[in-house]
This record gives C-alpha cells, structure tokens and sequence, in this order.
C-alpha cells in the first residue's frame, strides 16, 4: 500500500515569550547571564589566545547554562573589539547546545523606519537572536519592523538602571513620569503580536512596582542586580507577577568575573546558581 503524504499542518512557531515561558517553567530560573566580554579581565590563560573572546564566553555559557532562562550578549562589548564573529558563533553555540535557551541580543537600536528595518535583521538574520533590545525615543514607526517580526522578542528601555535615568524618564508628562507612559503605551498599543517585553532596573523597585501595575504580564528584563548594587528581595517582590515568573533578572559582570584565576567557569555557575536560589526563595 503507498502512504498518503501527511498533511498535519505544521507547528506554530514558538515565539520568544512562549520560550521564555517553557524555560522559566521548565528550569525553575529567572537568572539571565549578561555576556560583557572584557578580555582585560578575562584570567591569565586567555592573554595570548586570539580567540579569547570567543573561548571565554564559551566556557561561561557553558557553566551557567543549566541555570539561566536566557543569555544577553552586550553588542558594544563585542564589536569595540571587532569580535562580530565571536558574537555570532556565540549566539549559534547557544542554539545547537541549548536550544530552549532564548537569547536577547542587547544593542538597545532605534532609528527611522527604513534604517530600523536594517537593525531588525542585524539582530534576527545576521546573528539569529531570539529578542533585541530597542529605544523607543523616536516612536512606533522606528521600532515596527521589530515589532513586526512576531516570533522574535522586543524588549524596550523603559526606566533603565544607571543612575541618570530619571533625567528624561521620569520627567511629567500629563501628570505622570515618562517611563510610565511609555509602559502603558507599550502594552496597550504596540504589543499587538504579544511579542514585547520592558527594560526597568532593578536598581528602581519603587518603579518596578509602578510599571508591573500598569503592564500586566509583559516580561520585564531587569539589568542592574550584582555589579550595579540593585536589590534582588526587592525586584522579585516587587515585579514578579501572580504566577511567580514575568522576569528576566540579568547580571553581567558579577558572573562573568567571579574569579579571574583558573576557576573562571566553576565561580561563574557558582554565582549563577546562588542568584538563581537567592530569587527563588522570594517568588
Ligand atoms: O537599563 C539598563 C539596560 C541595559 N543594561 C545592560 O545590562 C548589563 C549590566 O551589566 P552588569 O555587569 O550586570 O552591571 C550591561 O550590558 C548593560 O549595558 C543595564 O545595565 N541597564
């Protein structure tokens, strides 16, 4: 007897938040490891290795993975050292080892429409990230080709976690911050493919906790926990939602430089770990 050729329709793809939701679930973490290479920071062996950036990035992926619902990698961090490659093949290593692990590329874009289209396909053919990081200074118009894209992840600054964020973002507007409008704009009016997420500090709780109220159940990316000094108790009661999960919790150079001797990985997946607990215990 000939088989008939099936026609199941295909699986849906599975968007960035639906990923990030299965590993939040799945690997029972909110830890996401930022991937801020600085080779003058990297331990001795790596001094002569012209492929530094790329091994040592490796090797902390490697370690921390059974620990992280993403990973970040800072664009800067790598193209001031002419490490797009490393970046790419990074971003691919992560996606043939660790495929339930979405990756965030943090490049923080914004421009007019028709360059934004060039930045969205930097991020999601060039480098296959599964989210971007985008500013939404210039308006709908400049983050829509991301938006557009509804199985990739838009993650937009909302009230960042240095120190002079309140300089604009908190300025009144109609009564309330900036930070706040754009939160609600983002949520109810650009989040039609339910593909964004916001950037808010964990250096801010108090902001954390006014944003968490007006969005719902959008996705926070919450930088600002380790070397910047931000309050882990306070961003997971503050910005968690019902169920316990809506956070990223990313920390960069905490994990990264835990040790510069030979140890590297092992006080990486150290850190990675007791952040991980740490959140946890307060979800
Ligand atoms: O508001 C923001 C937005 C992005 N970042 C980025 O996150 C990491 C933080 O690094 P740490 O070493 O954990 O402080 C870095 O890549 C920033 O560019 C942020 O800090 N705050």
């Amino acid at each position: 007897m000939t088989e008939t050729p099936s026609k199941k329709t295909p699986e849906p793809m599975r968007g960035f938040i639906d990923r990030l939701q299965d590993r939040w679930q799945h690997a029972d973490t909110l830890v996401c490891v930022g991937l801020d290479p600085e080779p003058a920071k990297f331990p001795a062996r790596f001094a002569h290795d012209p492929d530094a950036i790329f091994n040592f990035c490796r090797d902390i992926i490697d370690a921390t993975a059974p620990y992280v619902c993403a990973f970040k990698p800072q664009i800067a961090h790598f193209a001031a050292a002419h490490a797009e490659e490393a970046l790419r093949m990074l971003i691919m290593h992560i996606g043939f080892r660790y495929p339930g692990i979405p990756v965030i590329l943090d490049s923080k874009r914004g421009d007019i429409g028709s360059t934004a289209q060039h930045y969205a396909s930097e991020a999601f053919e060039r480098y296959a990230a599964d989210a971007v990081t985008v500013n939404p200074y210039l308006g709908r118009d400049s983050v829509q080709p991301f938006l557009d894209r509804g199985d990739k992840g838009v993650v937009i600054l909302c009230r960042t976690s240095n120190p002079g964020a309140g300089d604009l973002q908190d300025m009144v507007v109609g009564g309330r911050p900036l930070y706040q409008h754009v939160a609600e704009k983002i949520a109810r009016e650009w989040n039609d493919n339910g593909n964004c997420a916001l950037v808010v500090g964990a250096t801010w709780p108090d902001q954390l906790r006014d944003v968490r109220a007006l969005v719902g159940n959008v996705p926070f990316l919450v930088p600002g926990i380790g070397a910047q000094g931000g309050d882990v108790e306070a961003v997971v009661r503050n910005a968690k939602t019902a169920d316990g999960t809506g956070l990223i919790v990313s920390s960069s150079r905490a994990i990264l430089y835990a040790s510069n001797g030979d140890d590297y990985a092992e006080a990486a997946a150290n850190a990675a770990r007791t952040l991980r607990d740490e959140i946890n215990r307060h979800r």
